[in-house]
């Protein structure tokens, strides 16, 4: 089935567990399927990766609905963090055995893994919190509490430059989601109604523009994340997915991330992440 009817076709509330597990996959494929994103993988092109693309992406995606499904299950009986970290660690296993060692999903399988462990407990409680609330108030403590690779490039940005992270992110019940990329989705589907791509353009652009991404941190430094979030800001106080030409400037700025070998990853599975929630809390 397609993926646009497969996405539609989900039914809106009560999922189960695997039903969790195959809606955050298919979250992580249609981030995948959204271009202009700059610097990153699409169906178009490798962005400023040479070892990631879209297929090796959707397979990795395949892999860990499983994993997302385990997840919610856990959450629905309560697990602690414990018990969700093995579940991660063994979905990063099997992630980096599907893609032949490349790092394709790493703070996805973080992020949204907690956001199915979420869901699973919102679930079983018959509850209507926000997923984001319920992950910082549930296992917030234990995400800052848990043990860090020193070697990680996250853990070197952290040291280097003071930026959060993935963990930060998750343990304050994902701000950059709730306050950034919802808000961003909604205004682009009233600025671009009927062009889902463009209203994910403009999330990934709003994303860009606010997080600090280690994975830009990582590869450009400081300079590097200033050039991102301002071209980022730029497109969309020029109006964003709204203004006419849109599409030329955003690959316009495509263009200058893959020239500066810049990928702004935590972006990336962040826009996953809002279409995961959205999906799930406003039925969209
Ligand atoms: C907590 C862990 C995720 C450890 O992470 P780490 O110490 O590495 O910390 P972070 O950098 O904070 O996060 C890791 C990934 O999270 C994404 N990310 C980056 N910035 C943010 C942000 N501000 N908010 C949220 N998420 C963020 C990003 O992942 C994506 O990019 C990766 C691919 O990028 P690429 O450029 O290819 O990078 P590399 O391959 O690393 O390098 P080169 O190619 O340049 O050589 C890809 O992973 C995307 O998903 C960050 O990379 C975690 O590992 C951990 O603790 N795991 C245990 C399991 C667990 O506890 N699970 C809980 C239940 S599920
Ligand atoms: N589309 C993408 N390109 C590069 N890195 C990513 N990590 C998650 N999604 C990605």
């Amino acid at each position: 089935m397609n993926l646009a009817l497969r996405w539609q076709a989900q039914p809106q509330r009560a999922l189960r567990a695997e039903q969790l597990g195959d809606l955050a996959s298919l979250s992580l494929k249609r981030e995948v399927e959204t271009y202009p994103k700059p610097g990153l993988v699409s169906h178009v092109d490798n962005g400023a990766h040479r070892d990631m693309d879209a297929a090796l992406l959707c397979r990795s995606a395949d892999t860990l609905a499983p994993f997302f499904g385990e997840l919610a299950a856990a959450g629905a009986e309560g697990a602690g963090m414990d018990r969700l970290r093995a579940i991660g660690v063994a979905a990063e296993r099997a992630m980096l055995a599907a893609t032949s060692g490349v790092n394709t999903h790493r703070g996805a399988i973080f992020g949204l893994g907690l956001l199915c462990a979420a869901a699973g407990y919102r679930g079983a409680l018959g509850i209507r919190k926000p997923l984001g609330e319920m992950v910082s108030q549930r296992w917030g403590a234990a995400i800052l509490d848990g043990p860090i690779s020193l070697r990680s490039h996250g853990a070197l940005a952290a040291r280097r430059y003071g930026a959060g992270g993935a963990r930060a992110e998750a343990a304050c019940g994902f701000p950059s989601v709730y306050d950034i990329a919802l808000p961003a989705l909604h205004a682009a589907q009233q600025l671009a109604p009927r062009d889902e791509e463009a209203a994910r353009v403009q999330t990934c652009m709003a994303l860009i523009a606010a997080v600090a991404d280690t994975n830009l941190l990582h590869r450009g430094g400081a300079e590097g994340l200033r050039f991102a979030q301002a071209s980022a800001s730029a497109f969309l106080a020029a109006g964003g997915v709204g203004s006419s030409g849109w599409r030329k400037r955003a690959a316009d700025i495509h263009q200058a991330f893959v020239a500066r070998n810049l990928s702004p990853g935590g972006a990336a599975d962040l826009l996953a992440m809002a279409l995961f929630v959205d999906r799930i809390e406003t039925g969209c």
